[in-house]
């Protein structure tokens, strides 16, 4: 069975159709990856398995239908990180890291109570592997892009969830921290979580990622492994580049290269 199983997905925003007809299965043990232009429906897919959008079609949990679950239990099952940079409360890193715990805590309306031992050790894990427990004490609001990218995914990390839908964690990082994202989050996978990932950077999609989506205008060009998907001629016609391929140490990469126009034929 798979671990995400989406059925006939549609999403209108706006009054217009931002995805259509898209079914995909991930599996346990599976990084999959989520590419394609600005715009494509990239964010719009993750939103709507993370049940934060209206949509038509069936999304399915570990055989379970989403929209069925309560919310705490939901929480618990999938981690969700934004896109994008916002957070504008100037609490700490650990307190923003904690609250990755919250969907085990209950609600603190009515008196959540100390944090367990699990809830302890779990966000210590997230701070050490994301290399932020040096910026603990430190206000989320007083870091850098990339110092708060790491804090944030630390909270995605520290529910410690099965399931982890990721739209661009790496973007802001530097390249050893790029590096050392892709090969946790491939460790979360190794140990058998699954993972939906967003991101540009194909040269990183196509070195980590199992499988790849890749959607253009809200649809399926392609689905498959990486080498199947990242071929000259969708790069070329839904990405406008052409790109440069080769293997290192038996893996193989794309380093996209320059500008391709119909007209002329190439940068
Ligand atoms: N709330 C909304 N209301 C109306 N249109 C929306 C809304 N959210 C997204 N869209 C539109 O849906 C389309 C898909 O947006 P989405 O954010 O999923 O793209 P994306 O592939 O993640 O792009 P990017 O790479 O730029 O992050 C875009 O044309 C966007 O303008």
């Amino acid at each position: 069975m798979s671990r995400l199983r989406i059925d006939r997905l549609a999403v209108r925003l706006g009054g217009k159709t931002r995805l259509r007809d898209l079914s995909l299965a991930v599996d346990a043990g599976e990084l999959f990856g989520l590419i394609g232009p600005n715009g494509a429906g990239k964010s719009t897919l993750v939103k709507a398995a993370a049940q934060l959008l209206p949509y038509q079609g069936r999304i399915r949990l570990d055989g379970q239908d989403l929209a069925g679950l309560e919310a705490p239990e939901r929480a618990r099952r999938i981690a969700y990180l934004s896109q994008g940079d916002v957070v504008q409360w100037p609490i700490t890193v650990e307190d923003l890291v904690a609250l990755g715990r919250h969907p085990y805590r209950g609600s603190w309306w009515r008196g959540a109570g100390a944090p367990s031992a699990e809830d302890r050790a779990a966000v210590e894990a997230a701070l050490q592997a994301t290399d932020i427990a040096h910026l603990r004490q430190r206000k989320v609001t007083e870091l850098s892009g990339g110092e708060r990218a790491r804090a944030r995914l630390a909270r995605v990390l520290a529910v410690q969830a099965p399931l982890i839908l990721a739209d661009e964690p790496v973007a802001a990082l530097d390249p050893r921290h790029q590096l050392q994202v892709m090969r946790l989050l491939r460790q979360h996978c190794d140990r058998g979580g699954s993972l939906i990932l967003v991101l540009h950077d194909l040269t990183l999609a196509s070195r980590f990622c199992d499988r790849l989506l890749l959607l253009h205008q809200g649809e399926r060009i392609a689905l498959g492994a990486p080498a199947e998907v990242l071929t000259a001629e969708s790069l070329r016609s839904v990405y406008g580049i052409r790109a440069v391929t080769g293997a290192h140490d038996g893996q193989g990469y794309v380093l996209p290269w320059a500008c391709e126009s119909p007209a002329s034929g190439g940068a």
